[in-house]
């Protein structure tokens, strides 16, 4: 394997005719960021009613996982020429040669429709066309329409992550109530503070790469007071599912205090003059949302 520099960066060049090792197509798949998505689809399909064999369970958490993860290698594939100037991304397969452009679409785009199809005829059509509703809204609204447009991207692209625990109640109900668009309803406005708060200290990397999220365009006051509004927003709605039979005592408790301590830390992000609030924050949201999903299923199983 070669090397070319690059922006003062040493960044390999694709190895002649080599294909991506195993590592750099699992890669392509947002391992890490799809392990809490499949974690908020285990979470839709534990509190729904009813119970699905444990053998569909697997094969629909199995599906979410790799519906979510081609998403993850289309979305790599089309923002290649921004992923190779952001610090955060560079190192990523298809900036590193290591794994050519089309094979990667190819890789996506076929578990994409093999998620769909076997969430179909395993499980249920409904699930299925969630999962597609889901994969599409990510590739096309988010990655290829919104993301480069407006500094509103997340918020309304963020439904595709909204999601998943919808695909994993209507996996077992074969239909979508009230309970699963309050979930949906809670990542939803879960995710801008998630995405702003790594935004602020990532903002460098967003202006090289002419992406005009919030902090870019609209500065770091402004987006520190939308973080605000957002987590004070989510407190009532992170407590909804519970009004509504989804959540008993512990998750109407653990929304409350863990949503009160999101709101601290977005207090915290706007009187911190560094990005060392903004971090803790990013770091806050990610447990934030296991904990809530993780009382819910603790919850529903001891019960
Ligand atoms: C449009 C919606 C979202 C945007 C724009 C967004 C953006 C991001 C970005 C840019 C990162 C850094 C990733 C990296 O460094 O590789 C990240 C990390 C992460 N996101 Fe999100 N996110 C969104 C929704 C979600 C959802 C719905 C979940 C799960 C339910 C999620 C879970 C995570 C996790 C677990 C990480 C940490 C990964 C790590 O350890 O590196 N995100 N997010
Ligand atoms: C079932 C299904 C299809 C679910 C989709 C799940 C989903 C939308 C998760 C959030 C996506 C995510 C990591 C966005 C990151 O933004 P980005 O792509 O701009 O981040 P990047 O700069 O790290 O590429």
């Amino acid at each position: 394997m070669t090397d070319t520099a690059f922006e003062g960066q040493t960044v390999p060049t694709q190895a002649a005719g080599l294909p991506g090792t195993v590592a750099d197509y699992i890669a392509l798949l947002k391992p890490r960021v799809m392990s809490l998505v499949v974690f908020s689809g285990l979470a839709g399909l534990v509190v729904a009613p009813g119970t699905l064999h444990p053998v569909l369970a697997v094969v629909a958490l199995l599906c979410i996982a790799v519906g979510a993860g081609a998403a993850g290698a289309i979305n790599m594939w089309y923002d290649r020429d921004i992923d190779a100037v952001m610090e955060r991304t560079r190192g990523r397969p298809i900036p590193q040669g290591k794994v050519n452009p089309d094979e990667a679409l190819a890789f996506g785009v076929v578990l994409s429709v093999a998620s769909v199809l076997l969430m179909g005829l395993a499980v249920n059509w409904v699930a299925a066309a969630i999962l597609g509703v889901a994969n599409a809204f990510y590739v096309f609204v988010y990655t290829m329409w919104l993301k480069r447009r407006t500094p509103q991207n997340i918020v309304i692209g963020g439904a595709a992550g909204a999601f998943p625990p919808m695909i994993g109640w209507a996996a077992v109900t074969g239909d979508v109530g009230i309970g699963p668009i309050l979930l949906f309803c809670l990542i939803f406005f879960w995710t801008p503070p998630h995405f702003w708060a790594l935004a602020l200290f990532r903002s460098g990397d967003y202006s090289r790469a002419g992406v005009p999220m919030l902090p870019v365009v609209a500065g770091e006051a402004a987006t520190k007071r939308q973080m605000l509004a957002y987590t004070l927003l989510l407190l009532p709605i992170a407590i909804a599912p519970h009004w509504f039979g989804v959540g008993g005592v512990a998750y109407l408790v653990g929304a409350t205090v863990l949503s009160l301590l999101f709101i601290l830390c977005a207090v915290r992000v706007m009187l911190d003059k560094t990005h060392r609030a903004a971090k803790q924050m990013f770091a806050y949201s990610i447990l934030y949302l296991f904990l809530l999903l993780a009382i819910l299923i603790g919850e529903k199983l001891v019960a």
